[in-house]
């Protein structure tokens, strides 16, 4: 337990620091990238070109302070950020070097503000909370471990094919270069993908399964992201496995992590299921959906799929043919910049963003639950659409890729 003191002054400093939260999560990325260049390696770059790592570390510190007399309202964040942190081999050893540096960097933006009293109780919430991480994540490492077809860390994958699913989504079907079995996964989670990059050292990546568990091969769907210039870290990977990832290549796989899962088994009570998709959003979904149909046939299921148009648009045969094995599902496309014929050929069904008419006259939202994931202002739009028609948050789940974001105003969804 915190002390009834560490607990009073961090209370007392959480507006400052969430008034300097950013400054901080900078100066502590800098602090640490320059005296422990090690842990480099852990950390996507090109989420800390866009920033949105430092945002989303500055909201988890800002969640921590603001709950830091009931921190049972943020399990369904750190098991979120235990998962991710599994995913990337992350170790009781490097939560030290974090702590240092996060201290270290409260200092330098709090200078004399900082007195030691604060940064003992700031170091004694620290490590609370690292306890917390490391229990879980050892508790999650075990699973992967113990789990039929398991491993822990890295394990050899052969590409076995290489599958167009639209202008600029790829799949890559992975099998095991052991031969051995894979291990069950819950639909929604991703793997991570360790492939060396030849001029450019990169860090894993995570890509959602976008197969359902129990068949033979993993299967990740990636889309070409754009490169905004050649030096910037975006799109280097995904490009990288467009261009140069061939069958037959090798990559260095992660065992499957996530949270934003399924579990098929539930959708045996009647309950319907509300999918929607943007994008390439689209990859955990799939997996849901054919999990769920290979389930229970007879599941109630509406799947969305907002893409562009038909040159973008990812696994419509798939779906369709998914659709056609279950009398309860149904599916709807909408494409918003429709190509000349896309309209005149039915390649969808409505024209335009989702709205709150739409997934009233179309879904069961009383009584449905939501799984949404795609861009971000996708995701903005499905959540305001989804209170305006006043669903519970919590037959309400969604997705980002990457650093954990806010739909809303910041800290609204870490309870
Ligand atoms: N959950 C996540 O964190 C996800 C992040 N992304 C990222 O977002 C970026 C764009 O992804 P794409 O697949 O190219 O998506 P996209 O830009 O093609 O958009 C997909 C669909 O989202 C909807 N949408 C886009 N902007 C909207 C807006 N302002 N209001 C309402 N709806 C809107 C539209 O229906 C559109 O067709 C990528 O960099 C990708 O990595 C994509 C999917 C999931």
């Amino acid at each position: 337990m915190l002390s009834d003191q560490t607990i009073r002054i961090v209370k007392e400093i959480t507006p400052l620091v969430a008034a300097n939260a950013e400054t901080i999560t900078r100066r502590f990325y800098t602090l640490m990238f320059e005296g422990d260049p090690q842990v480099k390696a852990f950390f996507n770059q090109a989420h800390q070109h866009s920033g949105g790592q430092q945002n989303a570390l500055a909201g988890a510190i800002c969640a921590y302070f603001t709950h830091i007399d009931n921190p049972a309202v943020l399990m369904p964040a750190v098991e979120l950020i235990a998962q991710k942190h599994c995913s990337l081999g992350i170790k009781p050893e490097h939560y030290p070097i974090v702590g240092k540096h996060l201290l270290a960097a409260i200092k330098d933006v709090m200078g004399e503000g900082a007195t030691d009293e604060i940064i003992d109780a700031v170091a004694e919430a620290y490590q609370f909370l690292a306890d917390i991480f490391i229990a879980r994540e050892g508790a999650i490492y075990d699973e992967q471990q113990s789990a039929p077809g398991g491993w822990n860390g890295y394990r050899t994958f052969i590409v076995d094919r290489k599958v167009p699913e639209s202008d600029v989504v790829t799949s890559f079907y992975l099998r095991p270069e052991d031969q051995g079995p894979l291990p069950p996964f819950l639909p929604g989670q991703y793997i991570t993908v360790h492939i060396d990059h030849p001029t450019t050292p990169t860090s894993p990546r995570n890509y959602s399964l976008s197969e359902r568990p129990g068949v033979e091969h993993f299967r990740i769907s990636v889309k070409r992201e754009e490169r905004l210039s050649p030096d910037a870290p975006d799109g280097l990977i995904s490009s990288h496995l467009h261009d140069a990832i061939q069958p037959g290549h090798r990559v260095k796989v992660g065992p499957p992590c996530g949270e934003f899962t399924i579990d098929p088994a539930t959708t045996q009570s009647g309950r319907p299921i509300v999918l929607l998709a943007g994008g390439i959003g689209v990859t955990p979904l799939l997996s849901m959906a054919k999990s769920i149909v290979h389930a229970n046939p007879d599941a109630s299921i509406y799947f969305l799929q907002a893409v562009r148009n038909s040159r973008v648009h990812a696994f419509a045969d798939e779906i369709e043919n998914l659709a056609s094995l279950s009398p309860n599902m149904h599916t709807r496309v909408l494409y918003d910049a429709p190509l000349e014929d896309d309209v005149e050929n039915k390649k969808c069904d409505d024209v335009g963003f989702i709205t709150t008419k739409l997934l009233r006259e179309w879904t069961p939202y009383d009584d449905a639950d939501f799984y949404f994931c795609g861009p971000k202002p996708f995701m903005q739009n499905v959540h305001a659409c989804l209170q305006e028609l006043g669903v519970d948050e919590t037959r309400v789940r969604y997705e980002f890729f990457g650093p954990k974001e806010e739909l809303q105003c910041p800290m609204k969804n870490v309870g």
